[in-house]
């Protein structure tokens, strides 16, 4: 369970929601609605007293069980050592103790076993994205937050991604996506930001209603063949 109240900064403003014990949620706002600031907010990045992690004030939990508990993915993967390999990057994704067979099932499962040995640096921004979900599935926090992990794939990885979420590989994900046809798919509770302030926290379905489309996203969407696709 996942519980965040009155929570503002400069950004955002009187943030509050509870997230149930093994329910999902898609975080959707337009640039600069402050997103990334909520979910580093919620992951204690942004150290706060306002959130409470499975009856647990964040402020009072040890890294070591905050990192159990909640996984931050951010956007880009950034890195200091120019050396470490794939397979080195994943080693360090455990919490507890490494377990090898681990490390080759996900890069199996991601079917990225062919980069395992390569300098992480050196991979692409899409490869990148799939060595960060990787080392969130091996580091298997109760609650994983993705910030635009599928920003920069290629389409058919999107889909398999899509289809990873839905076989519940992890136990309880938290999704910041501007790729709305996958928010719409995912089926999962939204919460959608306008600056700093929540406007909506709810069903998926209530959310991609006609009447909220259009008041999120003016004329910018349409629906064709149950997939919200851009109205150019
Ligand atoms: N460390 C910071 N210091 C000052 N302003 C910041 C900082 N981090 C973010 N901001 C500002 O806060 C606002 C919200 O940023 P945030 O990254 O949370 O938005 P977002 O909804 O994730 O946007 P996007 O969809 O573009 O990634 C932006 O105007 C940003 O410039």
């Amino acid at each position: 369970m996942l519980k965040i109240s009155n929570y503002s900064n400069l950004i955002l403003k009187d943030i509050s929601f509870i997230l149930k014990e093994n329910e999902n949620l898609i975080i959707l706002g337009s640039n600069g609605a402050g997103k990334s600031t909520l979910a580093k907010v919620l992951s204690n990045l942004i150290e706060n007293q306002s959130v409470e992690l499975f009856d647990k004030n964040i402020s009072t939990l040890e890294d070591k069980k905050r990192v159990e508990l909640i996984n931050y993915v951010p956007p880009r993967f950034e890195i200091f050592d120019e050396y470490i390999t794939v397979y080195e990057f994943l080693e360090l994704s455990f919490i507890k103790s490494i377990k090898k067979e681990k490390i080759n099932e996900v890069l199996k499962l991601l079917g990225i076993e062919s980069i395992k040995n390569r300098v992480c640096v050196d991979l692409s921004s899409g490869e990148k994205q799939l060595l960060l979900l990787a080392s969130s599935l091996i580091h298997n926090a109760k609650i994983t937050i993705f910030d635009e992990l599928t920003a920069n794939m290629d389409i058919s990885r999107v889909k398999e991604v899509y289809t990873l979420f839905k076989m519940d590989y992890l136990k309880q994900k938290i999704i910041i996506t501007h790729n709305l046809d996958l928010a719409f798919h995912l089926k999962y509770k939204v919460l959608y930001l306008q600056n700093g302030v929540i406007k909506f926290f709810g069903g998926c379905e209530e959310f991609f209603l006609e009447e909220n489309l259009s008041r999120f996203y003016k004329n910018s969407l349409k629906v064709v063949d149950n997939h919200l696709v851009v109205n150019l």
